[in-house]
């Protein structure tokens, strides 16, 4: 059973019972604005970002692997488990969203990329592609992915070019408040430290304000060099959902969510706050546990 509630002015909260439901919850939320955002501008441009939130939305690819070892998947299907997973969870990549959703409409980028080859297990493409984009029928020239044999410099200036062209095109919208690009909706997850992105605590590009997109050579989180938008183009986004689940990130979202008064006003999570749009964050109970003062309804 999922809980829902808004929370002050930190947007609204979705914790789940489990990954099941939350995966389920997240495939919804996406396929609704895409389909809302298709009928009032005839595309869908979303953000992705790393880690585990594709294998939320789709799946990560390591799993294959140890499915392939066999072991595993022999016992979930002897053990009449993939009957349960199939009824308790749906995932974006599979039935009904795989024919439901106007996946031509779709146009994807990226919140934030590691600088490295397309093909090195370390870059966010890879994993999105392998998890998510190669299971549904996304046209192949939407998916704009940055330029890896390039410096981590010339890798930020030519997405921003990119996107800047996209804006020009209306594939992206405009900000009415800034001139900065207003994503339909940027997909972030979040680090045990509360960075968002390539946004790190403490670091100088949080105070970016110029750039759409930017770039670090020495992420404390490996690799080190990246790309990754700043927060005025997060913020400008219509939509920005934060994944965030298990317990290593139960106190960075205390302090991105709760009222914890002057102690974290420059935690990056916390500095995600869109002018115009709606944040939702999706947890799971274990993210949620030190989170006071939530007010939760049934979401029935
Ligand atoms: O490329 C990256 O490293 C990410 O974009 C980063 O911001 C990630 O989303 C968080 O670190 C959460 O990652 P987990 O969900 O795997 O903890």
């Amino acid at each position: 059973m999922a809980l829902s509630g808004d929370h002050s002015d930190r947007g609204e909260l979705r914790t789940h019972e489990s990954l099941d439901e939350l995966r389920t919850d997240l495939a919804d939320y996406i396929a609704d604005l895409s389909e809302m955002s298709v009928k009032e501008r005839g595309v869908f441009a979303v953000a992705l970002s790393g880690g585990s939130l594709i294998g939320l939305i789709g799946y990560l690819y390591f799993l294959s692997y140890v499915c392939l070892l066999g072991f595993c998947l022999i016992w979930f299907y002897a053990s009449g488990l993939h009957i349960w997973w199939k009824m308790e969870s749906r995932k974006l990549c599979e039935a009904p969203y795989n024919k439901t959703v106007d996946w031509a409409k779709w146009y994807i980028f990226w919140a934030d990329e590691r600088v490295v080859g397309k093909n090195h297990d370390d870059s966010n493409y890879k994993l999105a592609k392998d998890g998510f984009l190669s299971k549904v029928p996304i046209v192949p020239s939407h998916v704009h992915s940055i330029n890896d044999s390039v410096s981590a410099e010339q890798a930020a200036d030519d997405y921003k070019f990119v996107i800047r062209q996209l804006v020009r095109t209306r594939v992206i919208s405009v900000s009415e408040i800034s001139d900065c690009p207003k994503f339909d909706l940027v997909l972030l997850g979040m680090g045990p430290d509360g960075h968002v992105a390539s946004l790190f605590p403490n670091h100088s590009v949080l105070g970016e304000n110029d750039e759409w997109v930017t770039f670090i050579t020495d992420s404390p989180k490996p690799p080190p060099e990246r790309i990754t938008f700043t927060l005025p183009v997060i913020n400008s986004a219509s939509n920005v959902a934060v994944v965030a689940t298990g317990i290593s990130k139960a106190e960075a979202l205390h302090l991105a969510i709760d009222d914890v008064g002057p102690d974290c006003p420059s935690l990056p999570a916390r500095m995600v706050q869109p002018t115009n749009g709606k944040l939702v964050w999706f947890l799971d109970k274990a993210a949620a546990s030190k989170l006071d003062g939530a007010q939760f309804s049934d979401l029935g």
